[in-house]
């Protein structure tokens, strides 16, 4: 039976020397790949309550799009500053060097809103937790949040359960 990590090509040294990139590319363009991850994500979801379907830029765009179609909802995107077009509300968080914005549209949830938050990969947790804070910000709840990808080792899964988050990954990866 065929798993998305038969999909996911791992590229070492980018984008620095001793990291070993997981990359979605080859699951996404492959569509028995893109078909696993986005079944593998409605299973992980069945039986809980979600109204909408937030993506996290940019590959949480792809899945989140196509999840949203399979579970009926809308989706909302949380996008790097300076991209999204109307009224919105800013998160900072940190990466690995410095510190990254991103933003939501003040009107884009409403309270008490089930939100699903998915991205392609969990690594220390900031990008999800900035958009979990986002959502929360608004009135709204998140459901769970959904990846493809865990990088236990950098501990985003226990940063976001310290939230009282669900967490939901398809696949795990040892090392950064
Ligand atoms: O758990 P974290 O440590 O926050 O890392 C996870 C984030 O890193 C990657 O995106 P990246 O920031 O590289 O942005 P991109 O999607 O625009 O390439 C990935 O797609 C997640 O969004
Ligand atoms: N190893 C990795 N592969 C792909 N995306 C990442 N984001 C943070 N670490 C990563």
């Amino acid at each position: 039976m065929a798993h998305v990590t038969d999909y996911i090509r791992t590229i070492p040294d980018f984008p620095h020397e001793g990291i070993m990139f997981r990359d979605v590319t080859t699951l996404f363009a492959d569509r028995d790949g893109l078909r696993l991850a986005i079944e593998g994500l409605v299973t992980a979801c069945e039986g809980l309550e979600i109204d909408t379907v937030a993506g996290l830029e940019a590959r949480g765009f792809i899945l989140g799009g196509a999840l949203a179609d399979r579970l009926g909802t809308g989706f909302v995107p949380i996008r790097k500053k300076g991209k999204l077009p109307g009224k919105t509300i800013e998160q900072a968080y940190s990466l690995e060097y410095g510190e990254a914005v991103v933003e939501i549209h003040d009107d884009a949830l409403h309270a008490g809103q089930k939100v699903l938050l998915v991205d392609d990969l969990l690594a220390t947790g900031g990008t999800a937790e900035a958009g979990i804070r986002l959502i929360e910000r608004l009135g709204a709840e998140v459901t769970a949040c959904a990846f493809v990808i865990d990088l236990r080792e950098l501990g985003g899964r226990k940063r976001l359960e310290g939230l009282g988050q669900r967490v939901e990954a398809l696949c795990a990866y040892e090392g950064a």
